[in-house]
C-alpha cells in the first residue's frame, strides 16, 4: 500500500521516526542517498557529466548537500547554488561539500541570474533543492527568478527533490509559480501536493526515495494511492458454475430526451464490469436508449417533463426495487421540475409543502399514499443531475438514510452540493469532510480522482488522461461503479476498483486512438479487458 501524506502527518511520522531511535542527519543522509540514487541512474555514466544544485535555506537544501556530495563522489562535475542560505560551521552537509571543493555561487552575489543562466545552459541535470514541504506562501522576487532560469523548452534535465519548489505540498496549488520538474523523488513519503494540479503536472514523473519509518505510525495515515495491487483483491470471483443472478441486478434509472445516450452508456458500464442483469429505467427516451443495448432489460415509467421521469414513475418503481440489489441514479435525468419532485419522493426528502404540490397524486391516508411512499433503496450511485436535483433539497444530507450512496460529482457538482461559489484548495480534505458529514461515499472526479469513505478513509487516483476529457464518461462510471455494487461490494470498495477499471479501459482507449478524439463509448469495450489485466 502506498500513503499519501500532508505536511502535518509526515512532520509528524518523521517525529516518530526519531523518537524510535532514528536522528534527523541520519534521515537527511538516508532521503538524500536515495535521490542521488535516482540522479545518478538517469545521468548514465558520472564522468564528466555536470550536476547543480540548486540550495535552499531548510532542511530540502540540507537534502540537496547529500545528493550533492554522493553525485560528487560517483565522478560527475558538481556546483552548487545557494538561495538564502548562511554558512554555518553546523551545517555539517555543506561542511562535507566544502571539504570536497565544490564550486559555489551565492544568489545574492548574482543579482541579475548571469552566472545561474550559465550553470544550468552547461549542465546536464539541475536538481531542484530550494524549498520542500515548507514552501509556505507564493514564490516571489529573487527566488522567481531563479525559478525562471529552468523555464522549458531548452534546458536539462531538471529533478526536483521532495516537491517542485513553489508546490504547496498540501493543495498542489501554485500560487506564485512553481519548478516544472522532469522528474520529482519524494522523500520517505509522496506528499498530496504531488497528486493534485497543478502540482502533479509540475513534478512530473513520481519516484520514491525510501526512509525508515514507523510502520505502526504510518498505519494512522489515512490516504493511500489507488493502485493495482489494492483494488485486484476486490474483483468478484466468476466461479465456474455461476449464473446471471449471482452476480446481481442492477437497475438504471437515467436518460431523457436531451440526453438519451447518457442512460446507454451508464447501463453499458455496468454490464460492461460483469453485473448479471441490467434493468433500464424511464420514460420514452430510454426506450431509443434500450435499442443500442439489447441485453437490457426494460421498466417503462410514467413520464414527467421532457422524456424524463416524474412523480408518477414512483408507484410502478417501488414494485420493482426489491429485485435489485444496486441502483443507478441520475445520468442525463435533466433538472426539470416534475424529475426534481420524483427524487425528492424517491429519497423520501420531501417537506410537507412539496407534499401539497404533488397532492393530486396522493392522499397521505389511501394505499396509494403507502405505493408512493418512499422505498428502501438499495446500495445506490447519485451521479449528474440526480447530484444537482439533491442540492437543491433543503437540508437533504441531514434526511438522507446514512451509508446507502456513492455520490461521483465532478467539481461543479461538488460546488452545488456544498453550496459555495469556490471549492476549497484542498480537495482532499474537502471531499473527506463532505464524506464524513454526508455519512456517504463521495468521488470527486477530475484529472486526479479522490475517493472519500465517511470513516475517514480515502484512495487517491493518480489517472489523469486527456483522452477521459469528453462527454459521457462520467455516465460510464456511474455505471461501473452500480455494476460493482450490485456484485456485492461494499460501497467504497465498489468505488474505488471502478475508479481504477474506468481509469485502465481509458489508459487503454489512449494507447490506440491518443489524446483526442476518443468516445465515452470507446471505454466500454476496454472495461472487460482492463478487468482481465487486473485479475
Ligand atoms: N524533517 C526531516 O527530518 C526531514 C526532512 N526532509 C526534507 O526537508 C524538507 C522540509 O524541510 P523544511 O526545513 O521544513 O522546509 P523547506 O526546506 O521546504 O524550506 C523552508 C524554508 O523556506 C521558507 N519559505 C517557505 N516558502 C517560501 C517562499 N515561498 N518564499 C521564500 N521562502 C519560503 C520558510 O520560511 C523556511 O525558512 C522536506 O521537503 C524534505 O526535503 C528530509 O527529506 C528527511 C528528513
Ligand atoms: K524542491
Amino acid at each position: 500500500m502506498q500513503k499519501i501524506v500532508t505536511q502535518t502527518e509526515m512532520y509528524a511520522l518523521e517525529h516518530a521516526a526519531v523518537a524510535h531511535g532514528a536522528t534527523w542527519e541520519g534521515l537527511m543522509e538516508q532521503a538524500g542517498w536515495g535521490v542521488a540514487q535516482v540522479a545518478l541512474a538517469r545521468l548514465g555514466d558520472p564522468k564528466g557529466r555536470r550536476v547543480v544544485v540548486l540550495v535552499g535555506p531548510g532542511n530540502n537544501g540540507g537534502d540537496g548537500l547529500v545528493v550533492a556530495r554522493h553525485v560528487h563522489d560517483a565522478g560527475a562535475q558538481v556546483a552548487l547554488y545557494f538561495w538564502r542560505r548562511q554558512f554555518a560551521p553546523s551545517d555539517a552537509n555543506w561542511q562535507r561539500c566544502r571539504t570536497r571543493g565544490l564550486a559555489e555561487t551565492m544568489a545574492a552575489d548574482d543579482p541579475t541570474q548571469t552566472s545561474l543562466r550559465k550553470l544550468v545552459a552547461e549542465a546536464d541535470l539541475v536538481v531542484d533543492a530550494l524549498l520542500g514541504m515548507g514552501t509556505s506562501r507564493p514564490v516571489e522576487g529573487p527566488l522567481a527568478a531563479i525559478i525562471a532560469t529552468l523555464q522549458p523548452p531548452r534546458r536539462p534535465l531538471v529533478l526536483a527533490i521532495d516537491l517542485p519548489s513553489g508546490v504547496d505540498a498540501g493543495t498542489g496549488a501554485a500560487p506564485g509559480g512553481a519548478v516544472c520538474a522532469d522528474l520529482t523523488v519524494a522523500t520517505g513519503l509522496p506528499k498530496r501536493g504531488l497528486l493534485l494540479y497543478p502540482g502533479r503536472r509540475l513534478a512530473g514523473t513520481l519516484e520514491l526515495a525510501i526512509l525508515e519509518l514507523p510502520h505502526d505510525y504510518l498505519e494512522t495515515t489515512m490516504s493511500d494511492l489507488l493502485r493495482a495491487a489494492e483494488v485486484q483483491p476486490l474483483l468478484p470471483a466468476r466461479p465456474p458454475d455461476a449464473h446471471k443472478g449471482s452476480f446481481g441486478k442492477v437497475l438504471v434509472l437515467a436518460g431523457s430526451l436531451h440526453f438519451p445516450g447518457a442512460a446507454y452508456l451508464a447501463c453499458a458500464g455496468a454490464a460492461r464490469v460483469g453485473a448479471g442483469l441490467v434493468t433500464l429505467a424511464g420514460g420514452r427516451a430510454v426506450l431509443g436508449s434500450a435499442m443500442r443495448l439489447p441485453e437490457a432489460t426494460l421498466l417503462p415509467l410514467a413520464e414527467g417533463d421532457w422524456g424524463a421521469v416524474g412523480p408518477g414513475a414512483l408507484a410502478e418503481l417501488n414494485k420493482a426495487l426489491p429485485n435489485y440489489q444496486a441502483l443507478v441514479l441520475g445520468p442525463g435525468m435533466g433538472q426539470g421540475e416534475a424529475t426534481g419532485e420524483f427524487l425528492q419522493r424517491l429519497l423520501g426528502l420531501e417537506t410537507p409543502k412539496s407534499r401539497v404540490r404533488v397532492g393530486f397524486l396522493i392522499d397521505s391516508n389511501s394505499d396509494e399514499a403507502t405505493e408512493n411512499a418512499a422505498p428502501d433503496l438499495p446500495p445506490t450511485v447519485l451521479d449528474a443531475d440526480g447530484l444537482n436535483l439533491l442540492a437543491k433539497i433543503e437540508e437533504w444530507h441531514e434526511r438522507l438514510p446514512r451509508e446507502r450512496f456513492v455520490f461521483t460529482p465532478h467539481p461543479g457538482e461538488m460546488r452545488r452540493l456544498l453550496g459555495v461559489e469556490q471549492l476549497p484548495a484542498d480537495l482532499v480534505a474537502t471531499a473527506c469532510e463532505a464524506a464524513k458529514r454526508w455519512g456517504q461515499v463521495v468521488v470527486l472526479k477530475g484529472a486526479t480522482t479522490i475517493i472519500a469513505s465517511p470513516d475517514g478513509r480515502n484512495r487517491i487516483h493518480d489517472g489523469a488522461n486527456p483522452a477521459l476529457a469528453t462527454a459521457g464518461t462520467g455516465d460510464v462510471l456511474a455505471g461501473v461503479i452500480g455494476g460493482l455494487l450490485a456484485q456485492g461490494l461494499a460501497p467504497y470498495d465498489a468505488a474505488s476498483l471502478g475508479v481504477f477499471l474506468h481509469g485502465a479501459a481509458a489508459a487503454r482507449v489512449r494507447a490506440t486512438l491518443g489524446d483526442a478524439g476518443a468516445l465515452a463509448s470507446d471505454l466500454l469495450p476496454e472495461l472487460p479487458r482492463a478487468m482481465l489485466e487486473l485479475r
